[in-house]
């Protein structure tokens, strides 16, 4: 939970506020009415404090000393205000305030909430700035550091993939045009063509001219593009909504790969990764092995102890799984049928599936539930085709059902 100091007076802000925070889970909002209020509740427990919110004009400060009192305190501080003036909007943000939101829409407040959510994430976030002027790389620091990212700089090419190098985990490059050895359009198509696609988000930045210089950086692969000079928000809201670009694509990812329940791939993840395993151990002469899992009387568990039970299992018995094959391929296929494969023998596979089961049976996942037991269909073969030796696995598992279940069958 992360508590949000609130300094702000006006009743119906407050009504807004408070509505906003009861849908939020994880931001617990402390109201201050006052300056006065705010500066008790800072002396005694600015620790407390992950952020604030701060009104502007308050009756005993009517000229943004609430803003002030929060950045002594060193706190990541959001403006909010009823009116707007373009000189104190800049020297708040020179300031170093976060952002300055005005109160106009119910789109601004929730700006306003979406601005803390990244700043919770932003910890993570590292943002390397590549330009030649120190001038320039300090005034992009100053605008991002009230957001509280890891800040790198580089001053020239040479010295930028010197930092990518070192930092594979990098998020986010403002890059630069004109800089000596390699341009930033060059670095573009460098980065995209030789290192990696999609990971790297790319802000390209330059005070050319020329109109077409944006859509080329674009087109090869910078995801935005800012000319100079340029406001310090709109360089935020560019970094912010790249970063939100990005974390989404990462969760629709995952949702198309991974099963939500289990975690493990979904059929199609398990297919496509299965194929290039396929062709991986084609070109190395070497047979594969590959085995159907299916848990027994799975129905009776639904039955007999409700689906959420059904579910526990599921999710027991993939974790299971995982642990027991931490070097293979495994996915849910569907309902309670799990799949592995792997370039191992399969008397080694058969040995560690005879392991699994008898781990299965004291997994618990429901109260006064019977233990856990599954059939399994085991197949080695030539890496040609992944539906025949999935079909073959498949074969041999409805004969370890037919034999009695809770085994596995390789013949
Ligand atoms: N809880 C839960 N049940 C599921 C899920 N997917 C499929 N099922 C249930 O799994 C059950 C599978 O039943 P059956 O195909 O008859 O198989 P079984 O009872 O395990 O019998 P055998 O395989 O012959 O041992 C069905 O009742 C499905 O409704 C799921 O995601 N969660």
């Amino acid at each position: 939970m992360r508590n949000i100091l609130v300094i702000e007076d006006s009743p119906l802000v407050l009504k807004i506020l408070e509505h906003l925070f009861r849908q939020e889970t994880d931001l617990e909002p402390i109201f201050c009415a006052s300056l006065a209020e705010a500066e008790v509740m800072l002396e005694t427990s600015a620790s407390l404090f992950f952020a604030a919110i701060v009104d502007l004009h308050l009756p005993d400060a009517p000229d943004g000393e609430s803003v002030d009192l929060v950045m002594r305190y060193h706190l990541p501080c959001i403006v909010l205000s009823g009116s707007y003036n373009e000189q104190r909007r800049d020297e708040l943000l020179m300031k170093g305030v976060v952002d300055y939101v005005l109160k106009e829409s119910q789109h601004s407040y929730e700006y306003a909430f979406r601005l803390l959510h990244r700043l919770d994430h932003n910890s993570q976030i590292k943002i390397l700035i590549a330009d030649d002027s120190a001038a320039q790389r300090h005034y992009i620091r100053h605008i991002l550091e009230p957001h509280h990212y890891q800040i790198i700089e580089a001053s020239d090419g040479k010295e930028t993939l010197r930092q990518l190098n070192e930092h594979p985990d990098l998020d986010l490059l403002v890059l630069d045009h004109a800089m000596p050895g390699v341009s930033g359009f060059e670095l573009v198509k460098l980065l995209r063509q030789k290192l990696r696609l999609n990971d790297l988000i790319i802000v390209g930045v330059s005070a050319d001219p020329k109109g077409s210089l944006s859509a080329q950086f674009i087109k090869h692969g910078a995801d935005d593009f800012l000319r100079k000079p340029f406001c310090p928000e709109e360089l935020n809201c560019r970094v912010m909504s790249t970063l939100e670009r990005r974390d989404l694509l990462r969760a629709l990812k995952k949702a198309a790969q991974f099963d939500a329940l289990t975690g493990l791939n979904n059929r199609r993840a398990f297919y496509e990764q299965g194929l290039q395993m396929l062709q991986q151990a084609q070109r190395d002469k070497r047979q594969v092995s590959v085995a159907m899992l299916d848990l027994d009387h799975f129905k009776q568990i639904n039955d007999g102890f409700g689906h959420a039970s059904g579910d526990s299992a599921l999710v027991v018995f993939a974790r299971a799984m995982g642990n027991a094959f931490p070097d293979m391929l495994l996915g849910r296929l569907g309902g309670e049928e799990f799949a592995l494969l792997t370039l191992h023998g399969a008397d080694h596979v058969a040995q560690a599936l005879d392991k699994l089961r008898q781990q299965c049976a004291g997994l618990h996942y429901a109260v006064g539930a019977p233990p856990l037991s599954f059939s399994a269909g085991l197949y080695q073969g030539e890496p040609e085709d992944l539906e025949s030796l999935l079909h073959e696995a498949d074969i041999r598992l409805y004969r370890a059902k037919q034999q009695g279940r809770a085994r596995t069958v390789l013949i």
